[in-house]
């Protein structure tokens, strides 16, 4: 897949959000797109996934399914989690049949069964993000574009989907994502792109960062002043630290009455 001189402008007297836009994105890799706020990073992804058209240029070469994970998921459809999936499945190509085993299968893996008869509409936005990541990976997609899909998923569901991108590259499909959290997959892009002033440039892919790790604990009600606090449901606490600190937090928190469950990288 090519892109070719491509200028992309609101308006037909707009500003050129892009321009003179020329990249290659081989089968198989996966990409990281960054940039500054406002950059147009969202624009180049949806120019990417062809749900939106160049003003100039050319884009060649894009397999025919493509999955596009939006910054905002349209909710209000009045559909359940399940019924919305299989709808978006059976045009996608699937079969019923199929889309409906995928649907399980996908919602299951993000930690969502529960709410397959689950009108969208009362879905919180966790699940709703979980069920715009399911329709994406559907029918396994030969292109992947990943808009901050990774915001409002809470870790399982997050590391979840870490391990469907690699799955997507793996099986020779192009994936390309923006997420603000520079750790995203860290290491693993084939290549980087920044989106500086409506010019889209090749960037070095960023250092793997230090090594960190996730902490499961229980019991205790004060929560630590290291570390960031990913969760706290059920009586039970997630955090992630920076392994260089891991035995001051776990003896902080064994000081503080919790019960260590777990200790990951
Ligand atoms: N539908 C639209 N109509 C008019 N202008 C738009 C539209 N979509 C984006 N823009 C403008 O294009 C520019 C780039 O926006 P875009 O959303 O692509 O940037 P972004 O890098 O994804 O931003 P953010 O980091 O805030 O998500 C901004 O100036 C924005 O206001």
């Amino acid at each position: 897949m090519r892109f070719e001189g491509v200028g992309r402008r609101y308006g037909p007297r707009g500003p050129w959000v892009l321009r003179g836009v020329g990249f290659a994105l081989p089968a198989g890799t996966l990409v990281r797109i960054g940039g500054g706020n406002g950059s147009g990073k969202s624009t180049l992804l949806r120019l990417v996934a062809g749900i939106d058209a160049p003003g100039e240029g050319r884009i060649t070469g894009r397999p025919a399914r493509t999955a596009y994970v939006p910054e905002r998921f349209p909710a209000a459809l009045p559909l359940t989690a399940a019924g919305y999936l299989v709808h978006l499945g059976r045009i996608q190509g699937l079969d019923r049949r199929t889309a409906r085993a995928r649907a399980g299968e996908w919602l299951e893996r993000f930690g969502a069964a529960g709410y397959r008869d689950t009108p969208l509409a009362e879905l919180s936005k966790g699940t709703s993000q979980k069920v715009a990541v399911a329709q994406a990976l559907l029918a396994e997609p030969g292109l992947l574009v990943l808009d901050e899909a990774w915001t409002g998923l809470d870790a399982a569901a997050r590391t979840e989907l870490d391990r469907a991108v690699r799955e997507r590259v793996a099986a020779g499909a192009r994936v390309v994502f923006v997420d603000h959290d520079p750790r995203r997959l860290a290491g693993e892009p084939d290549a980087a792109y920044e989106v500086t002033q409506g010019r889209v440039r090749r960037a070095e892919p960023a250092p793997v960062p230090p090594p960190r790790l996730r902490i499961t604990a229980s019991g205790g009600t004060e929560l630590p002043a290291d570390g960031t606090v990913e969760d706290t449901r059920d009586g039970r606490l997630t955090l992630t630290v920076a392994a260089e600190h891991s035995d001051k937090v776990l003896r902080t928190l064994l000081d503080t009455g919790w019960h260590i469950e777990g200790v990951r990288p």
